[in-house]
């Protein structure tokens, strides 16, 4: 079988996207990640470019790496120095790598207006500064900045500043499509008359900007490229760049290639989660392959037929890519999306089930109503169980009174004074809170944590709340999502109601009382208590 190398620039191409900055030991996180599943080069930074990865590749010594090789990036020398004399350079060498990634101009059009220098000036500069590091025992990656715009311009040209690389003594040519704006047939075109001229082996460096990065890197390997540059979930410069989530899947299930070894792509979801979290970027629900969403199933027509077999719905199991099915249930729900649901709960239900069609017509009913169940998981095994003989509701509200005292420097003071019923037992608790909700929330953990104790270490982790009816103004309809964790795993709760008390209380109570029947956190119930 053929295979691919995979070269990764999240953390000098990924960190170039606009609200990413990596700290050092970040940057020493994710490369170790990175080696761990097995990428062949990690591109560590530009060490001529600033302290932070001049740091880098001085702490990443103290590490070693199994699978990958480290490269420094940097760009041809100046047109005024010697390559021997450019700090630029000698800071590549400096950092102690064995690859150093050289850019330079294959584009007449930038050598004249971005470089101000001659097209034979441009050639030389290429030429020595990749002898120069070759010289010093690099091996050298030759990055041809613009390539494809640069054949667009000028063919005879931009061939050979590929060429001048080559006489220098490049070990492999990375075709660039720096403005990310080719199309796939293009980047086919000059793949293949490149490697029609060089006798080196050929890679891809594609970027996003007409979002083709993945399918032009595809292309790219098709028409002869061995090396593939990207970033973990395509992070990169504007639109970023060609993302290794989608192709290393690609060019291994889809074109049979040997990337990473293939038990490793299991962990290709939990890298790219990592990477997210790493660069402080909300991961993208929709990413293919490694997406919250990529296996996600919503439609009945999807679901029934996904419960005969799962391929009629999904390109390839989830598993392979670490990722997981799941099927949500809302108003575009069958009968098939409450079974995988049933299914998943342990509840004996089948699809002719007079309490199963009622819970689904509640849903359709409810959701019209403005809630939506799809991120509110708790609510909607609350409503499944509560449909259902056997629940026990593990509080009732009896009484609940809010006050708010504005004064007159328009600072505000919250207090929730709440009346529960646990079992055949009443508790009367007061709160204070930094706001309404929060008071809210005090009350009622007041109310029940002598009950159950386990509610002390269930935290509301988001509150979110969506107006349904904007015309409405402040009479409007509001949906509120509650997000709570306690340590092992977070469950979404939803409230709707023309007042945000009410819909907070109804997806407040619904996260604790979910939170208590989750972990059969119901038995901790302790004896009951009078106030
Ligand atoms: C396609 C890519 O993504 S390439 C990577 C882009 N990434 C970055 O630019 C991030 C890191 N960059 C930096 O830290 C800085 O830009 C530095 C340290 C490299 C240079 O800083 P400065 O010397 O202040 O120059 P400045 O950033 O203003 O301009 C870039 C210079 O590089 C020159 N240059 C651009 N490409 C090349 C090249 N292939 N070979 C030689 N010089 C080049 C430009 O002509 C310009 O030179 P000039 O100042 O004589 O006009
Ligand atoms: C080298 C590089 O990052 C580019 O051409 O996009």
């Amino acid at each position: 079988m053929s295979s691919v190398q995979i070269y990764d620039t999240t953390l000098r191409d990924g960190s170039q996207a606009e609200g990413i900055s990596f700290s050092c030991e970040d940057k020493i996180k994710i490369a170790l990640s990175l080696d761990k599943i097995g990428f062949h080069y990690i591109e560590g930074g530009w060490p001529g470019s600033n302290p932070k990865d001049l740091d880098f590749f001085s702490l990443i010594r103290s590490h070693s790496l199994k699978n990958a090789k480290l490269a420094a990036f940097g760009s041809t020398r100046k047109a005024s120095l010697a390559a021997e004399n450019d700090p630029s350079i000698l800071a590549i060498l400096d950092s102690g790598v064995q690859v150093a990634t050289i850019f330079g101009k294959s584009w007449d059009f930038h050598v004249r207006e971005a470089l101000g220098t001659t097209l034979e000036g441009n050639l030389a500069m290429i030429r020595d500064t990749v002898a120069f590091l070759k010289s010093k025992g690099l091996e050298v990656f030759y990055d041809a900045e613009h390539f494809f715009d640069g054949c667009k311009a000028n063919l005879a040209y931009a061939l050979k500043t590929i060429e001048a690389a080559q006489e220098g003594g490049a070990s492999t040519i990375i075709l660039c499509d720096t403005n990310g704006g080719s199309l796939p047939l293009e980047i086919k075109e000059f793949v293949e008359l490149a490697a029609g001229r060089l006798s080196l082996p050929l890679g891809i460096h594609a970027h996003n900007d007409g979002d083709l990065a993945v399918a032009n890197s595809l292309v790219a390997v098709q028409a002869g490229a061995v090396q593939v540059h990207g970033t973990v979930n395509g992070y990169g410069e504007r639109c970023g760049n060609a993302n290794l989530c989608s192709i290393i899947p690609n060019l291994t299930f889809k074109c049979g290639l040997e990337t990473i070894p293939r038990e490793n792509l299991a962990h290709l979801t939990e890298l790219s989660r990592f990477v997210s979290e790493v660069a402080n970027v909300h991961p993208d629900t929709r990413q293919p392959y490694v997406g919250m969403s990529a296996f996600t199933h919503k439609g009945g027509v999807h679901v029934s037929a996904l419960l005969k077999d799962y391929r009629s719905y999904e390109h390839l199991p989830p598993e392979l890519v670490g990722n997981r099915r799941r099927v949500l249930v809302s108003e575009l729900s069958g009968m098939s999306n409450m079974l995988y649901k049933y299914k998943e709960l342990n509840l004996q239900v089948d699809k002719q089930s007079p309490e199963g069609k009622r819970v689904l017509e509640e849903i359709k009913n409810l959701e019209n109503q403005g809630y939506q169940f799809e991120g509110a998981e708790g609510s909607f095994e609350l409503l499944l169980k509560k449909a259902y003989n056997g629940y026990i509701e593990p509080f009732t509200l009896e009484a609940l009174r809010l006050m708010i005292d504005v004064k007159q420097d328009g600072t505000a003071y919250s207090e929730a004074i709440i009346k529960m019923r646990v079992g055949d037992r009443v508790v009367h608790t007061a709160a204070e809170g930094n706001g309404p909700v929060n008071a809210l929330d005090n009350a009622l953990r007041k109310a029940l944590e002598s009950f159950y104790p386990c509610i002390r270490s269930m935290r509301l982790t988001d509150y979110k709340v969506r107006v349904l009816d904007e015309k409405d103004g402040t009479g409007a309809m509001v949906r509120v999502h509650i997000e709570t964790g306690d340590g092992h795993s977070s469950w979404g709760t939803v409230g709707v109601s023309e007042n945000i008390i009410e819909a907070s209380w109804q997806a407040l109570a619904d996260s604790l009382a979910y939170g208590l029947l989750k972990g059969d956190n119901l038995e901790q119930k302790k004896d009951d208590k009078e106030e």
